[in-house]
């Protein structure tokens, strides 16, 4: 390779890895696995080592990837909080005690951790009280998630006993546990929204949400792992971190002190297959060196200590064989394509089924009948099929094609521009969709109503009693008792809860009522905003994205339902049932239109309300929260610690800036 060509090549690979960093960081959605991803860094390092004289110190290689995000406040970080060296072999590990060696006499002990595979975070305590909570950002300032981390259960807002360090600070991962992973994803389908891809994506996307009350409803979890300070308790980080359970943080029992690499070896093998049975995800081990005086004298290079190195485990693969593919359509009408396998053993657990997703996928694989495919199990619960070996396919191999009509109804599926699933539009004549749609009315957050399950709504649904929602009111007790694993009391107990919806909130109703894309939250805004079922029917396009966080998507989606013939009919018997389709006067107090035109940025602290109130103060008043400053924003509401980016802006545009106390004025 001469210079021009190594030039040309690092500089493509800058480019592209910067990309993927955005992608990573920023979005939470990765295009190529972390496997290739560290693969192309490695490559990129090694030519920077081989062609010094195109050193950049923004090359990727120098810097942590940023998750920096102008809709928050910027901190910058006491200590910076750099990344991790990785490893993918037990010579790395090696080659990493040998260099500790070199570079002190003394002996030393080694940590082993899980780690966790989620976002992290670096909290500040004062006084025993959680102060503040910051993202890694770029490594040297960081974005300001106090909020949103206030509503994580495991993270202490104040401390126990009394031998805490007056200040310090705790380093941490935020996570999301798998169980409540696969729960959310569930919602988003149930609501026709795009599932995250792993828990990890799950957790970085949740904790830069915008609305801490949506956050607190993700049950996000968290393990904190390093103590950073001045006067800490011990020189051992394991010793440290005993003290700090003690004061109520959450650290991983399965934390233990190695007196050699090699038991640092047999710890990474026991984790191997044994991080399956966790609740969370985990994406390796990482190994620190106990002492913090050796720590401190190992120093850091640009981008992460030489006290501690990562070793991530290789996502398990397994050859086997695909037998056929079915499709099985979801209660959205989504229909996705699983692939049936011979059974074989994985990570632990035998494998029959891999997800397939959608017919891209499919495609992009070639799959063909009989192939021989290679399984891998990474961060997701579900297998996933990664590649084939088409060097042992048959020639008369026939090749796998995504299905045209709905195997349920056997209508013609479509897809929509820039979507990967096909859908099947049948939606009130799919018995998936329709099951599907009851369930989600009858459900906890929606109508609420007791003693009907999954089951019985089966059951209900092939005796030919219901079709939709409305037929449930029509339920008569003699209908119910002759059911099976029914009777009179269970039967009574139905009738008597859906009696009790007819008090559901309007908000509530809206949702029960399964309009795709339109969730709890979106519900909410709606129904908020517009006051009852009329009003919503004959709202514009224009209305509707003229509400906060209603945007195109949702909009065109509430108007198509509207459109439909049948689902007015639906309404119309909803409504002659006595359901909610009004605000309750009692929200309509404290309403008016003070605000009538007015669009305004909330930035900085507060002494009298959260932002979430403030914000919701605006939009009772008759005016608009917005996100980011631009011509259109007619005030800035300003509390302590507004971004030095935002004043710049508003000071350009000449936007004039209220104070809480001004703000609270205007809407007496
Ligand atoms: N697929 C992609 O497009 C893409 C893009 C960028 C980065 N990545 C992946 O991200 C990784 C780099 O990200 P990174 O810089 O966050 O490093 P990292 O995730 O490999 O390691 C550092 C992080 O580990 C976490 N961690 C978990 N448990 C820990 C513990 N016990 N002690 C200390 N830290 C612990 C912390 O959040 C810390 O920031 C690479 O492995 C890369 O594969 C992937
Ligand atoms: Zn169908």
């Amino acid at each position: 390779m001469d210079l021009t060509q190594a030039k040309e090549k690092i500089e493509a690979l800058r480019h592209e890895l910067e990309e993927h960093n955005y992608q990573y960081y920023v979005l939470s959605k990765p295009t190529i696995s972390d496997y290739e991803f560290d693969m192309k860094l490695k490559e990129l390092e090694k030519l920077e080592a081989e062609f010094p004289q195109f050193f950049d110190p923004n090359s990727p290689t120098q810097r942590v990837g940023s998750d920096l995000n102008q809709e928050f406040v910027q901190v910058n970080h006491q200590y910076p909080m750099l990344s991790l060296s990785n490893s993918y072999s037990e010579g790395e590990l090696i080659d990493f005690d040998q260099r500790i060696k070199k570079l002190t006499d003394e002996p030393y002990e080694f940590v082993c951790e899980l780690k966790f595979d989620g976002t992290s975070v670096s909290l500040i305590y004062e006084n025993g009280a959680l102060l503040r909570a910051v993202t890694r950002g770029d490594g040297v300032k960081g974005d300001d998630i106090t909020a949103n981390v206030r509503t994580i259960r495991s993270i202490p807002l104040r401390l126990k006993g009394d031998d805490y360090p007056a200040s310090f600070e705790m380093r941490g991962e935020i996570l999301l546990p798998f169980a409540v992973f696969a729960e959310l994803n569930q919602a988003r389908e149930d609501i026709g929204e795009m599932p995250f891809a792993n828990p990890r994506n799950a957790a970085s996307g949740t904790i830069k949400l915008q609305n801490a009350a949506e956050v607190a409803k993700r049950k996000l979890d968290a393990y904190v792992y390093y103590l950073l300070g001045e006067n800490l308790p011990d020189d051992g980080h394991y010793e440290s971190l005993q003290h700090a359970r003690k004061w109520g943080f959450k650290i991983s029992e399965h934390t233990k002190k190695c007196a050699n690499i090699n038991e640092v070896i047999d710890f990474i093998n026991y984790w191997d297959t044994e991080r399956f049975n966790l609740p969370v995800a985990t994406d390796g081990i990482v190994i620190k060196v106990n002492s913090r005086r050796l720590q401190s004298e190992l120093g850091f290079t640009a981008k992460s200590p030489r006290w501690a190195i990562a070793y991530k485990f290789k996502a398990e693969q397994v050859s086997t064989t695909l037998e056929s593919v079915s499709f099985q359509v979801g209660r959205t009408g989504a229909v996705t394509p699983v692939a049936n396998l011979t059974p074989v053993l994985l990570a632990g657990t035998v494998v029959k089924r891999a997800s397939l997703h959608n017919a891209d996928i499919i495609n992009k694989l070639d799959l063909h009948l009989e192939d021989a495919v290679y399984v891998e199990k990474g961060g997701e619960i579900i297998p996933k099929i990664v590649d084939v070996n088409d060097s042992l396919r048959k020639p008369d191999a026939q090749k796998v094609e995504f299905i045209h009509e709905c195997p349920e109804c056997g209508t013609t599926l479509i897809r929509k521009d820039g979507e990967a699933a096909h859908y099947c539009p049948n939606e009130t004549g799919c018995p998936p969709q329709i099951k599907g749609k009851i369930e989600h009315f009858i459900s906890r957050r929606a109508m609420d109503i007791d003693g009907l399950g999954q089951e019985t709504i089966e059951l209900l649904y092939q005796q030919g009693l219901i079709r939709n929602s409305a037929d449930l009111y029509d339920l008569q007790a003699e209908q119910l008792i002759p059911l099976e694993r029914m009777g009179e009391k269970s039967a009574e107990r139905i009738l008597k809860s859906l009696q009790q919806s007819r008090q559901v909130p309007f908000e509530r109703v809206l949702f029960a009522l399964g309009i795709r894309f339109v969730g709890e939250t979106v519900a909410k805004k709606l129904a908020q905003k517009l006051v009852n079922i009329d009003n919503l029917a004959k709202a514009s396009l224009d209305e509707l994205t003229a509400i906060d966080e209603i945007g195109i998507r949702i909009a065109e989606s509430v108007i198509a339902y509207f459109h439909d013939e049948r689902n007015r009919e639906l309404l119309e018997r909803l409504k002659n049932q006595g359901l909610q389709f009004e605000l309750h006067e009692s929200v309509l107090e404290g309403r008016s239109q003070k605000l009538e035109g007015l669009s305004i940025v909330i930035s900085g602290t507060f002494e009298k309300h959260s932002r979430d109130e403030l914000k919701e103060l605006i939009e009772k008043n008759g005016g608009k929260s917005v996100g980011s400053i631009s011509k259109k924003t007619s005030y800035l509401l300003g509390g302590a610690n507004v971004g030095p980016s935002k004043l710049e802006k508003v000071e350009k545009l000449g936007i004039p800036i209220l104070s809480e106390e001004e703000f609270l004025q205007m809407i007496e």
